[in-house]
């Protein structure tokens, strides 16, 4: 059994301990952190994480993108995770300009947050090729801003049912085994993700998150999707932890989708408004958005 730390208080500390602890925090991490993922999943020290779970595209990197206050994680149809991402977030007060830097390319600083996008699909590939494959093998990402709390964030792969190109037959499995190693530690807080355009009741994430933390003690439910809600989906209830009570609740949220962007850029093409097109790919590449 690990040492283990209460993510719970790790977490509330005042910020100016908080600042001198998560340095050495996340120095540990990328010590203890497998090198390979396969078959060492997890180091025997336990660290105050938060996982990110739910089923495929149930809008996963998108929460973590709003905590992080930018987009720089590839989302859409065809593009999904498919290695554990750990984010480091470190706040630093005194920093100018945000940057991220990969534990693959220390030294390299990336200011600009559509290259930090490329390089974790890029990585993803030399890992796992082209074609849908998924490995355990971790992807490590410090972030470094002024405007950011100190706390570190695991983006998992979503469940998958069905397997599609290089995925193994038993792709499922592999996945739940996945999440399930880092949401079982006790040092870990997860976000169980399930969109409201789907069936709440059967929703994978809170499943899982169940499995692992029994009581819900140290699981926050994310309901994403609202603006997309099926009709007589029993959002409220969820929302209210009337249907399945977590003792830190839950959270509903709208995130960007991608049928808003291309709207937009079509409402603005419709108005004849070529410039504005521009200008919102020029914002957008600023600010690291998928357009
Ligand atoms: N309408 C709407 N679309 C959303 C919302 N959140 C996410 N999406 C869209 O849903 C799609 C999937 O979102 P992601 O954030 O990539 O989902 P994910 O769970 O990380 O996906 P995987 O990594 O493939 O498992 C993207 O096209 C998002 O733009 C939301 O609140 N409302």
């Amino acid at each position: 059994m690990g040492h283990q730390v209460n993510p719970k208080d790790a977490l509330s500390k005042p910020s100016s301990i908080g600042s001198s602890v998560i340095p050495i925090i996340n120095k540990l991490q990328d010590i203890f952190a497998p090198i390979n993922g396969g078959g060492e999943l997890h180091s025997r020290v336990q660290l105050p994480q938060v996982a990110v779970v739910g089923s495929q595209s149930s809008g996963k990197s998108s929460v973590l993108e709003a905590l992080v206050g930018r987009d720089f994680l590839p989302r859409g149809c065809d593009i999904c995770t498919r290695r554990p991402l750990v984010l480091q977030l470190e706040n630093q007060p005194a920093e100018e300009r945000e940057w991220g830097e990969f534990r693959h390319l220390p030294g390299k600083r990336f200011y600009d947050f559509s290259q930090i996008r490329r390089e974790i699909q890029a990585e993803t590939e030399r890992e796992v090729g082209y074609n849908k494959g998924v490995s355990d093998k971790q992807i490590r990402l410090k972030i470094s801003s002024s405007k950011v709390l100190n706390i570190t964030l695991v983006d998992l792969p979503g469940i998958t049912k069905v397997p599609v190109g290089d995925q193994p037959s038993d792709i499922e499995a592999r996945i739940r085994k996945m999440i399930m190693a880092y949401i079982e530690q006790e040092a870990c807080i997860i976000l169980a993700v399930s969109p409201a355009n789907s069936d709440l009741a059967t929703s994978d994430a809170l499943q899982m998150a169940k499995e692992a933390d029994p009581t819900g003690s140290r699981t926050i439910g994310v309901i994403t999707k609202l603006d997309i809600m099926d009709r007589g989906t029993n959002a409220r209830n969820f929302l209210l932890g009337n249907v399945v009570p977590l003792r830190l609740g839950y959270v509903g949220v709208v995130n960007r989708s991608q049928e808003m962007m291309g709207l937009l850029i079509s409402c603005l093409f419709e108005m004849g408004l070529d410039d504005g097109i521009g200008l919102l790919e020029e914002i957008g590449n600023e600010k690291g958005l998928v357009m």
